[in-house]
């Protein structure tokens, strides 16, 4: 069933209150004091007193936004947990039934079934669709339409020629009647000045995700893209984008109030502004050329000032990049409304609806009025994830260019042995092995801290970034890195995903994730866009053996070496004799579903909550 289209009508907008509203109106009121007199305070205070005044209720709006951001982030914290126990008493449930069963069946068996069985429960989660449209029952049958064809030669070719083309690109498409893969960015109809801009920053050739996904987007296909780290994503996922908004705006020119078109959603405020920067680029070269109508793009994160960008709310509105909590925010304000958003994307989606951010995202899609074109991408999608969104999306086309989770071919994998006390004399030592710049990665924010100041000690220019650190700080840290200012940032979780720095020559994992996702994450910071690039990684005792499985099997997929002390760790499961799947939970190829860190992680969370311990990192 597809719902009517809300249509947009110039005559027959009815005067409705300004979306936004101006700093202005959120000023105090003041006492009365007779014309006279005020005339006479004015034009004494009238060069200092208004900027004073102004930049006050600025900063009070901030510190407003600020304060409900905080607010928001305790409540997801706290729906997190709430889910992680539900998640786990399910998964403990279907244990303790099965126990007496289990007596009669192998040992394999047994593994077998307990893992289907976690499985399960968990894919027993509501699909993501809006509330009201989980209450009415609507279901889309067909995907979205849009006036996109590929040129006619391609269109002509036969199904042995896509299927041999998509194998020379490694590319796997599943799904009904997939779209053609498309060599190049003019047959795909992109538009000659972003042709051109892109060729002037070296982006001549789509690389294979862009190659299937773009075509794929812009058929107005539903989809699920998975391609390594560094592989150009944002490209795949924003160029569909771009072009929707440009077909929309030549329909009727959006005026204040109207849009956006699209969204695209990031887990973090750094990536969020990273693919809003892309965007503003992208949509500039077009507007540059004269022939296409200048788009407006709107940042929306946490802890930014939305007064700062009030001007692009006084004209029409095409796409907006956020993180899920200002935006709920926002919407919830009616700042503007998705009543014609059609296109929602969500980059490194499986940290988007995993754990904690899945209610968000349930919350975001409650606000459209009508059918959308909905995309995910990510490097890692373990198969709960995929399973989980495949049923929420409409016919989607699965294009996947690897294994989902497998690490970039381009990284050299170096794992060593190094002991707890030796780390950072050792650290320093490896810093020796390129020139910068380097990404330094700890799990632990004091740890970040530590390894900053013992850097900075020793001379080395170091920036570090972690979930505590203030906005400012963070901003500063990215582009004092990114500008080649400082050689080397250490950083938390926060700037493995996503996060696109100019050749990085070296990662070092000082301290090894326990999720092997997040690994994948994190050597990928280095080796993009076809570059070669080293990851250093340092375990010892305190690494978890399942971690270390994990690493043997993704070091021996990418064909690299695996030290001794990996090579010497047993896998009880080798014999069992079962073939080797990823974990359904995060992908991980060491271990099952019931001894997966993910969800022992889960627990460890829920009993610090328990304890009321303060587990606001989320970085
Ligand atoms: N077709 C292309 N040819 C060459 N370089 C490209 C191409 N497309 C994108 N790039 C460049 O590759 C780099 C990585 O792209 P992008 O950040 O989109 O990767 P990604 O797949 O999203 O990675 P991650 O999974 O880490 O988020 C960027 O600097 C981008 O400009």
């Amino acid at each position: 069933m597809s719902e009517p289209a809300i249509k947009r009508r110039r005559t027959q907008r009815s005067p409705s209150p300004p979306l936004y509203k101006l700093d202005d109106e959120n000023d105090n009121v003041e006492l009365y004091v007779p014309v006279a007199q005020r005339r006479q305070a004015k034009l004494a205070k009238l060069t200092s007193w208004g900027n004073s005044r102004e930049q006050t209720a600025r900063q009070k709006q901030q510190e407003q936004e600020e304060r409900e951001d905080e607010e928001r982030e305790e409540e997801r914290r706290k729906e997190k947990a709430r889910k992680e126990r539900t998640l786990l008493m399910e998964a403990q449930e279907v244990h303790s039934k099965k126990a007496q069963e289990d007596a009669k069946k192998t040992e394999q068996e047994k593994a077998e079934e307990a893992d289907a069985e976690i499985l399960a429960a968990i894919a027993s989660r509501r699909k993501l669709a809006s509330d009201l449209e989980l209450a009415k029952g609507v279901q889309y049958t067909e995907s979205l339409k849009t006036s996109w064809r590929p040129p006619r030669f391609v269109a002509e070719r036969s199904e042995e020629q896509h299927r041999r083309l998509r194998e020379k690109y490694h590319i796997i498409v599943e799904g009904e009647d997939p779209p053609p893969p498309i060599e190049n960015f003019t047959d795909m109809k992109v538009p000659e000045p972003l042709v051109k801009f892109l060729k002037s920053k070296r982006i001549t050739k789509p690389t294979p995700i862009q190659l299937q996904g773009i075509p794929t987007a812009f058929a107005g296909r539903d989809m699920i893209g998975i391609a390594f780290t560094g592989s150009g994503k944002t490209l795949a996922f924003c160029l569909p984008l771009i072009m929707l908004a440009l077909e929309e705006e030549a329909k009727l020119p959006y005026i204040r109030g109207e849009g956006p078109v699209g969204v695209v959603l990031c887990p973090s405020r750094e990536l969020a502004t990273q693919t809003y920067e892309n965007v503003l680029t992208w949509t500039a070269a077009l507007a540059k050329d004269g022939k296409y109508p200048q788009l407006n793009t709107l940042l929306c994160i946490g802890g930014i000032s939305m007064g700062d960008q009030s001007h692009v709310l006084t004209k029409g509105l095409h796409i907006v990049v956020a993180t899920p909590g200002r935006l709920i925010d926002m919407l919830e304000k009616r700042r503007f409304t998705f009543d014609n958003c059609k296109y929602l994307c969500m980059d490194e989606a499986d940290r988007m609806i995993d754990l904690g951010f899945e209610e968000d995202v349930r919350n975001i899609m409650s606000f459209f009025k009508r059918q959308r074109q909905t995309l995910l991408f990510s490097a890692t999608m373990p198969r709960k994830i995929q399973d989980f969104a495949q049923q929420s999306l409409v016919k989607p086309v699965l294009v996947n260019v690897g294994r989902a989770g497998a690490a970039n071919l381009d990284v050299l994998q170096v794992v060593e042995y190094v002991k707890q006390e030796a780390k950072m004399v050792y650290l320093l030592e490896c810093l020796q092995k390129t020139p910068p710049p380097v990404i330094i990665f700890s799990e632990n924010k004091n740890e970040v801290d530590d390894i900053q100041e013992y850097l900075l000690l020793k001379g080395v220019e170091a920036v570090a970034i972690h979930g505590s650190k203030t906005q400012e700080e963070r901003q500063y840290a990215i582009k004092s890195f990114k500008s080649g200012a400082k050689d080397v940032m250490v950083a938390s979780g926060v700037a493995s995903k996503g996060l696109d720095f100019n050749d990085i020559q070296h990662v070092i994992i000082f301290s090894m994730p326990k999720e092997i996702e997040d690994y994948v994450h994190q050597i990928g910071r280095t080796g993009r866009s076809g570059k070669t690039g080293i990851a250093t990684t340092f375990v010892n005792m305190s690494t978890p053996e399942q971690t270390l499985l994990d690493l043997k099997y993704l070091l021996l997929e990418a064909g690299q070496k695996v030290p001794p002390f990996l090579q010497s760790i047993e896998d009880p499961r080798a014999a069992q004799g079962g073939s080797l799947k990823g974990c359904p939970v995060c992908g991980g190829l060491g271990h099952g579903i019931s001894n997966c860190p993910k969800l022992e992680d889960a627990q460890r969370r829920q009993m610090a909550s328990h304890r009321g311990a303060d587990d606001k990192g989320g970085y």
